[in-house]
């Protein structure tokens, strides 16, 4: 792992969409690994003022979401299909059909998630895996636990994970229980990750997502057995690498 820590949001922000933006220009057709939640919107915003520019374009690029709600509608402000079109790919020139977001109103959400595993064999591997993380360690809704999955599946939300994402929401009521997720397994077969994390309030979970035991009660922490992995942050944490 490779750890740059910033002393602001914006400096960070620009940095992985810097990062994220020179993937697209060395291989047009890159495959991206595209993520939610509070912390990537910064970086999707200096990406879109960069694309507005005419330094890149996503013409002939893909993503690949990490995971969608189970019974949102795609029509509701919260769903990450919703998501993804308002803070990048309606103000980019990438092709709706090279977007690829886990249908969480699938009547099969089964035959969804392997549907959705084959599609990445077929157009993958990720050559850049953008993460966030939770509180808890999980990525994508990969949920501490005793075991973890290979593939993408269905997975029932912890009551922490619905309570720290209420704040999108009305009512901890309208937070949806179950998520789809791209599965450990999957997210680790990217050629390249970049773990962004902000906020001070994450500083111990990314300690132990760095120096901690590689275990999959803080799913995170399975990053330290991915041979590319960088992670840019503002919280005030040290890598401790001894060699
Ligand atoms: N499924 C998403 C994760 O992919 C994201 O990393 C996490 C952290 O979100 P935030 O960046 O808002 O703290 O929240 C959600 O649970």
């Amino acid at each position: 792992m490779i750890l740059h820590k910033f002393k602001n949001s914006a400096d960070l922000d620009r940095a992985a969409a810097d990062l994220i933006i020179s993937m697209v220009r060395a291989k047009p057709n890159a495959v991206l690994g595209m993520a939610t939640g509070g912390t990537p919107v910064g970086l999707y915003q200096e990406i879109v003022k960069t694309y507005k520019a005419g330094l890149v374009s996503f013409a002939s690029a893909k993503t690949f979401n990490l995971d969608e709600y189970v019974g949102l509608p795609v029509t509701h402000q919260e769903s990450y299909r919703n998501f993804m079109q308002r803070n990048l790919f309606d103000h980019i020139d990438i092709k709706r059909e090279n977007t690829h977001v886990p249908d969480g109103n699938a009547t099969d959400v089964d035959a969804e998630c392997r549907n959705y595993d084959r599609m990445m064999f077929e157009q993958g591997p990720v050559d850049l895996q953008l993460l966030g993380i939770g509180g808890n360690g999980h990525i994508g809704f990969n949920e501490p636990d005793t075991q973890l999955s290979r593939g993408t599946y269905k997975v029932t939300l912890k009551q922490e994970t619905r309570e720290a994402n209420k704040r999108f929401f009305n009512h901890i009521d309208e937070v949806p229980t179950h998520a789809v997720t791209m599965g450990m397994g999957t997210i680790m077969q990217a050629k390249a990750i970049l773990l962004v994390v902000k906020g001070a309030e994450k500083a111990a979970i990314l300690d132990a997502t760095l120096n901690g035991p590689i275990t999959t009660l803080v799913p995170a922490s399975l990053l330290q057995t991915h041979p590319r992995v960088i992670v840019m942050t503002d919280c005030d944490v040290d890598y401790k690498v001894s060699f």
